[in-house]
């Protein structure tokens, strides 16, 4: 579902990911760990597009991010393919990232009524299933600035799932939350992937969000995986020494 080949990013004189090969499987959970500026998010943006590739490729669903077919040849993406590629795939953020004036609801439907064409009172049906489930149903017609961090999250939950991806991307999503908040959020998250067939690529300091939520965890250290296994294989019997560094480190902050 995912297929990064030999990606390589730089900013400037900045290597932030080298030479990445690593493949994600339809319906494979799998949670990125790793020191702070290990190249974890810029994996995410790259797989939004908010970033493009210095050079190696990048698939989704057998499409590539970077390059479209025209003919026998492969030229630049344009945007048209690059909205039909980023269809395919949701990211729910750290910051939330609402849009401050338009109420819940409008925030759901937005992206299904402009980006796919879905008609609105179809799309305001679905926003309300989706808000029964993340257990908002009431706040439809607030605005984001009377919603606490934990229904803001919800909210932008929702919102990447009205657009049925295939392919949920999550970066440090209770980051920014108030540490009672977190665990409502994190096992919201955990019931829907555990009950969906999403592909799900995750970024996470929370280790025991990370082994409950994952099918396969990948240690991260300046660019590269460094170690590459089951939750079980990483967090119980780690065999690199910089993934038991790292996860002393965490365990012990
Ligand atoms: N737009 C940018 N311009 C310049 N440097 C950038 C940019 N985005 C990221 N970087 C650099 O790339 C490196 C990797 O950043 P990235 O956010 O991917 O790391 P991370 O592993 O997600 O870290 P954290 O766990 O702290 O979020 C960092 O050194 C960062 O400063």
């Amino acid at each position: 579902m995912i297929q990064f080949d030999k990606v390589v990013k730089r900013f400037g004189d900045v290597t932030v990911l080298r030479e990445l090969d690593f493949h994600v499987k339809p319906a494979e959970r799998v949670t990125l760990i790793g020191p702070s500026g290990s190249g974890k998010t810029t994996i995410l943006r790259l797989l939004m597009t908010l970033e493009r590739v210095t050079s190696g490729t990048i698939e989704v669903d057998g499409q590539c991010l970077s390059h479209m077919k025209r003919g026998d040849r492969m030229v630049p993406a344009d945007e048209k393919h690059l909205r039909q590629v980023r269809k395919k795939i949701g990211m729910v953020f750290q910051q939330f990232n609402l849009f401050p004036n338009m109420n819940v609801l409008r925030n759901i439907t937005e992206a299904p009524v402009r980006a796919l064409g879905v008609p609105r009172e179809q799309a305001e049906e679905k926003a309300r299933d989706l808000l029964e489930m993340v257990e908002l149903s009431d706040k439809a017609l607030a605005h984001p600035s009377q919603l606490s961090g934990g229904q803001q999250q919800r909210v932008a939950i929702a919102r990447a799932l009205a657009m049925e991806p295939e392919v949920l991307l999550l970066d440090e999503v209770t980051s920014a939350l108030d540490p009672e908040l977190v665990s409502g959020v994190q096992s919201l998250l955990r019931d829907i992937a555990r009950s969906s067939n999403l592909t799900l690529l995750c970024v996470t300091h929370e280790m025991n969000f990370a082994r409950d939520i994952s099918h396969r965890v990948l240690m991260f250290d300046q660019g590269q995986i460094v170690e590459d296994g089951p939750p079980e294989q990483i967090f119980n019997e780690p065999e690199q020494q910089r993934t038991r560094d790292f996860l002393q480190a965490v365990l012990n902050a």
